[in-house]
């Protein structure tokens, strides 16, 4: 392997119909031609149409993943999706620490799109006290931001309002995505004081499962590249735009992104 490839750790649950979850996380870093890591906290039996099972590692079995990479080769950066329950957070947190992880970027996943809780009732406290700190940016979309800040947002004052209030408590970043406003799609960066508008086109198609996933493993892709974090995050942007409008239409309800559309604009130019 070339040394000067970067690598990059996704820490998340499998979507075994290959849309969001660690399948999404593996494609967005191939695409961006680094090399891609896993640790699995959860196996899902899910499709475009929903979640219909759910079956989590146990906290012992995602430290042995964790202590299998991070001895061996270390990532410049590391993403975290869907982890259910408090101990394995628990576990995830002493690991990051432990190995002094860098470039950390937690999408705190909680209710699928299609209305799955992806996240424990009890575990809600140790995602905001132990996994949410840890992060360097936090990449909540509008109800995650909710249950974080107590606060209704139906508007994008609402999103300046609850960026500010959350990130109180933060020592990183918070990126809120405006994905679940009707109209538009543009996102809320958050950063030591500052607040950042990235304006997206809202692209008119049902097919958006896994954009979130994507979007916050491109910024980790970013990051390992040694990017500012308002670059990471206009260039993660634009990754999920572009994979979008791709088109791809899969499946019989919300289909997954195009990946490849990248490798298809070169292989035409
Ligand atoms: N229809 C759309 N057109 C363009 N961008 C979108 C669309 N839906 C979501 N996005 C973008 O995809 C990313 C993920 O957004 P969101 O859907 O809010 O999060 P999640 O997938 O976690 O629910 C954000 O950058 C958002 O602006
Ligand atoms: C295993 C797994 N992880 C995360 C999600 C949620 O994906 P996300 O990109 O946040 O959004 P939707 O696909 O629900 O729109 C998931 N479904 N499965």
């Amino acid at each position: 392997m070339d040394i000067k490839m970067k690598k990059v750790l996704t820490i998340a649950g499998s979507d075994c119909s290959g849309g969001a979850g660690i399948q999404a996380d593996i494609k967005t870093i191939t695409a961006h031609k680094m090399y891609a890591m896993s640790a699995i906290t959860a196996l899902t039996a899910q499709n475009t149409t929903g979640v219909y099972g759910v079956q989590e590692a146990s906290p012992e079995f995602v430290a042995q993943q964790l202590d299998c990479i991070f001895t061996d080769i270390f990532p410049d950066a590391v993403k975290i999706g869907m982890v259910s329950n408090a101990r394995i957070i628990e576990v995830i947190v002493e690991k990051l620490k432990k190995y002094n992880a860098r470039n950390i970027v937690v999408d705190p996943v909680m209710v699928s799109t299609s209305g799955c809780r992806l996240l424990n009732d009890d575990a809600m406290e140790a995602v905001i006290n132990k996994l949410i700190p840890a992060a360097d940016i936090i990449t909540p979309n509008i109800p995650e931001a909710e249950a974080l800040c107590g606060m209704k947002i139906d508007t994008t004052g609402g999103m300046e309002a609850a960026a500010e209030k959350i990130s109180e408590a933060l020592p990183g970043s918070v990126l809120i995505k405006g994905g679940h406003l009707s109209h538009t799609a543009d996102d809320l960066l958050y950063s030591k004081g500052k607040a950042i508008w990235f304006r997206g086109e809202r692209i008119n198609s049902p097919n958006t499962h896994g954009t979130g996933c994507t979007l916050s493993s491109a910024i980790a892709c970013n990051l390992a590249n040694g990017l500012t974090m308002e670059q990471s995050v206009k260039n993660a942007k634009a990754y999920v735009t572009g994979a979008l409008k791709a088109g791809l239409n899969l499946g019989q309800g919300s289909g997954p992104l195009d990946h490849c559309y990248r490798i298809n604009i070169e292989g035409k130019s």
